[in-house]
């Protein structure tokens, strides 16, 4: 009932300013000679899950790298094109990178904690920014924690390392360390592919939750967790968005053959 509300309610193309989060604008980037994403214009939906989706090599990680200019850390890559965030060209070359990656929080395929206590991974982004009063660092690691549903698990063993922890309770761990900065967007980059079925449970059960916090934008080889978790669905083929719109049509009654043919498996 919810997503026909918000199919009436989200025309993607042209999505209000106050209920866009990224507004990407004729986006080409290439490595080297190799162009990998041609012309990318679109509108992500504040407070909604997105899923980038497409064959292996088509663009999907790097297009949500470009949301926090991860890909400014591989030396061969060029930028053209505007991604709009809060008001903002994000590619202009004045932007501050570590206030951008603050607000637009980034996870990966493997989960990554830091070689340190579970308390001190959570607060790693905190002190960078020189937050050092206890009572301020308790708090927003017990609410990051309670966020990414890890609190229960983790409170009676704060000081542990985190390597400790199970695969599934690192990636929500990761998830609770990029929280507590209070991003506005989080990008997760195949966060459940290292995972077995029920912690990928747990984690989609999580991306649900978040959503009343922040954005999720979200790459995934797998098209049931698309349909699964995602609000909207977009469909990209060498570096081409292809087809975009909510998740329900789009897995359904796609408009393009080529969308049609990737999500019946008749290729990649
Ligand atoms: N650092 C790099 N240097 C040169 N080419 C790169 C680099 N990173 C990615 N590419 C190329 O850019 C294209 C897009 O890669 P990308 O990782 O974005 O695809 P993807 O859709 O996320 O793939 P996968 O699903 O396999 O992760 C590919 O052809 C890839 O080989």
């Amino acid at each position: 009932m919810l997503k026909l509300f918000e199919r009436e309610q989200l025309n993607l193309a042209k999505l209000p300013a106050e209920q866009t989060a990224i507004e990407v604008r004729d986006l080409n980037l290439w490595f080297g000679d190799k162009h990998v994403l041609h012309n990318i214009t679109m509108r992500i939906p504040r407070h909604r899950i997105t899923a980038l989706i497409g064959q292996s090599g088509c663009g999907k990680s790097t297009l949500i790298s470009c949301f926090n200019r991860m890909n400014d850390l591989i030396d061969n890559s060029l930028t053209e094109g505007e991604i709009i965030i809060d008001g903002r060209n994000i590619n202009h070359k004045k932007e501050n990178l570590s206030t951008l990656r603050s607000n637009v929080g980034m996870v990966f395929q493997r989960p990554n904690p830091f070689p340190m206590s579970i308390y001190d991974n959570v607060c790693y982004g905190l002190r960078l920014q020189g937050i050092k009063q206890r009572r301020l660092l308790d708090d927003a690691v017990e609410q990051a924690l309670i966020k990414a549903v890890l609190w229960d698990e983790v409170k009676d063993r704060l000081f542990e390392t985190a390597t400790t922890l199970s695969g599934g309770q690192q990636q929500r761990l990761v998830i609770a360390r990029a929280l507590a900065l209070k991003p506005s967007i989080l990008l997760l980059d195949e966060p459940t592919s290292a995972l077995d079925p029920l912690t990928t449970l747990t984690i989609e059960e999580l991306m649900a939750d978040l959503k009343k916090h922040c954005t999720i934008v979200i790459v995934t080889h797998n098209m049931q967790q698309a349909a699964r978790v995602s609000d909207y669905t977009a469909f990209l083929h060498q570096g081409e968005l292809v087809e975009y719109s909510d998740s329900d049509t789009l897995f359904t009654l796609p408009h393009k053959k080529q969308t049609e043919d990737y999500i019946t498996g008749r290729y990649g």
